[in-house]
């Protein structure tokens, strides 16, 4: 123990020397940029501040890269981005000499630094001999998915944190089939961005030179067309736009993001004209100035969409995430107020629509099937099997559906139908190999437009299936953890329970835990079978009630995030039952 003890305080002081070290190295850099410099040098004297920005070099997490911007090797900023971008061109330098003129397809949202951060990994491929696709102004995620596979570019860079504070910037990277890249892929990427050593020494090409010589190429409108004639496939049933979606009002804002000029058009293009877009939140804003998180899963983000929908009583509210890739939505109720749908009920209401469309029209395919994340709803499960459809499980992350997808594609095995995540992502069409928010304004629009055909909203939909399949209630409840110890502490409580497992939740037993760490599931009367998904820190119970509870560290945030799906008779046992599971949660965790 105390051996132990020992090892542990030289390797914390062999990482306090080393951490130091680096500060040193940016603070005598004479070439770093001005900002970065005056920034360290108020930091001087915040121990912790700087031990968190030097301590380690930001991860690939969920979503690739992300972090705050500032100086140092764990944030974002042109240093970190030439890094990532350098082990990107060393690995492709490997490959054969085509996937160079293929090249790399760039786009950017509308945070801070996000243009130049997109140039700049342009101009370290250029350096490599290796093309660069670059949009010409701020596009959402999908279509950066979209645009690897219609130009039929090796890789993708997406500069964006998503719906992260304005603080944080990152670095999405995508394969050649436009999905984000999953572990095995990103882990071999990581190993080529690790060797990268000198971070102030990264050859950049002249931007002019790449532009006159073809290296660098500008992209826009002809893109943005190929899109969107896409998307305009998603619709099912056309005349609900034509008939019902003029008397259907429909709010709708991108957040201060990059979603406003295709989902304005893909709406057009839909037949949906009868919109409004939150003015204050239209234009591109790094500061996401009217939000504090430009988050659809957050109630506040509505706020003023709300507002405007009370002003010129629209129907259907909608918010998507600066990267446009989540999609949030609030019904109008009888009473005048807006009732907001989770990410799973929304999920659910698009995925019955397209089963029920599919079955009505004969064309459900035998080997349909839909994907979700192990901690999405159930419900959705209850709807495929009521269609014969299958529902496939992945870990987190919208990468491991694009991963079922190409597995579909590539074996005839499935068809896919409908991938989700209960964090507001939905995939409707595999054009696009990533969670779609402009895909999924156009298909929810034609959803509202069925339901009013009947006299009805969204809402009262989603009641039928409530009563149909039964009240599936979830939540997702995020904790904070910020920095270095904030890393320590979710170690801690993730060993807690892992080690002082509960038997029971609420009263009711836990039948068995999955811990996907050890990829195995564990019945409480003492049988293990293995899981078939890659390792990955994330812990389940299964209820004897039919109530699962997660537990992982998110991969884009510092939090740790809890899970509770639970389902009931009624709409308020439901709520009751998950409110007791929460506090039980709460409890444990204390
Ligand atoms: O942030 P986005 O919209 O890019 O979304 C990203 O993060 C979400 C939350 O991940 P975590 O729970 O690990 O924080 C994931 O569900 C999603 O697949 C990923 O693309
Ligand atoms: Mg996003």
């Amino acid at each position: 123990m105390i051996k132990n003890l020992l090892i542990l305080s030289r390797e914390k002081e062999m990482a306090l020397v080393s951490w130091k070290d680096t500060y040193q190295t940016w603070l005598n850099e004479t070439s770093l940029e001005l900002s970065l410099k005056n920034e360290l040098q108020d930091m001087a004297t915040n121990e912790t501040k700087l031990e968190d920005a030097f301590y380690a070099p930001l991860s690939f997490g969920t979503a690739g890269m992300r972090g705050l911007l500032g100086p140092g090797i764990n944030r974002m900023n042109i240093y970190t981005v030439r890094q990532a971008t350098e082990g990107l061109a060393r690995f492709m330098d490997t490959l054969d000499e085509s996937v160079k003129t293929r090249g790399v397809a760039i786009s950017f949202d509308s945070r801070h630094h996000s243009q130049d951060f997109a140039h700049e990994a342009a101009h370290v491929l250029g350096a490599h001999g290796i093309k660069s696709f670059v949009f010409e102004g701020l596009r959402p995620t999908p279509e950066l998915s979209f645009t690897v596979r219609h130009l039929h570019t090796y890789a993708g860079i997406m500069i964006t944190a998503s719906h992260n504070p304005k603080e944080y910037n990152g670095y999405k990277i995508y394969g050649e089939d436009g999905g984000q890249m999953p572990p095995k892929e990103s882990d071999l990427i990581t190993s080529y961005v690790r060797k990268v050593s000198d971070l102030f020494n990264i050859q950049v090409a002249d931007e002019t030179q790449l532009m006159n010589d073809h290296t660098m190429k500008i992209i826009g409108d002809d893109v943005d067309q190929a899109y969107l004639a896409k998307v305009k496939t998603v619709t099912i049933n056309p005349k609900l736009a034509q008939e019902v979606g003029k008397d259907m009002k429909l709010v709708f804002t991108p957040l201060h993001g990059t979603g406003q000029m295709l989902g304005e058009k893909a709406l057009q293009n839909a037949g949906f004209t009868n919109y409004e877009i939150v003015p204050e939140q239209a234009q591109p804003d790094p500061d996401f100035s009217t939000v504090t998180k430009p988050n659809p899963e957050d109630p506040a983000a509505f706020t003023l969409a709300i507002e405007l929908g009370k002003k010129v009583n629209a129907d259907v509210l909608v918010a998507v995430d600066p990267d446009a890739d989540r999609l949030g939505t609030a019904v109008r109720q009888p009473n005048g107020e807006y009732q907001l749908l989770t990410g799973n009920q929304i999920a659910s209401v698009l995925l019955h629509y397209i089963l029920e469309a599919h079955k009505q029209a004969g064309d459900l395919p035998v080997n349909a099937a839909v994907v979700k994340s192990i901690v999405s709803t159930e419900f959705a499960t209850k709807i495929a099997q009521s269609y014969n459809v299958a529902m496939i499980n992945v870990l987190t992350g919208f990468k491991y559906i694009a991963q079922k997808i190409e597995q579909f594609e590539a074996t005839g095995e499935h068809s896919y139908m409908f991938g989700f995540e209960e964090s507001y992502g939905y995939l409707i069409k595999p054009f696009v190999h990533d969670k779609d928010a402009i895909q999924s304004l156009v298909l929810l629009a034609e959803v509202a437009a069925y339901y009013r055909s009947q006299g009805k909203t969204l809402y009262d939909g989603l009641q039928e299936l409530f009563q149909e399949y039964g009240y599936f209630r979830e939540k997702t409840i995020s904790q904070t953890y910020a920095g270095i110890d904030g890393a320590d502490q979710i170690k801690a409580l993730m060993k807690k329970f892992r080690e002082e497992a509960p038997t029971h939740f609420a009263g009711h037993a836990i039948v068995a835990t999955e811990d996907f760490s050890t990829q195995t599931k564990t019945t409480s009367d003492g049988k293990i079978v293995k899981i078939d998904l890659p390792v990955a820190n994330v812990l389940k119970y299964l209820l004897d009630d039919e109530t699962w509870i997660a537990i992982r560290p998110s991969g884009t945030e510092p939090k740790l995030k809890f899970y509770i799906g639970t389902n009931a008779e009624s709409l308020e046992l439901a709520n009751q039952k998950l409110a007791d599971f929460e506090t039980a949660l709460n409890e444990f965790i204390a």
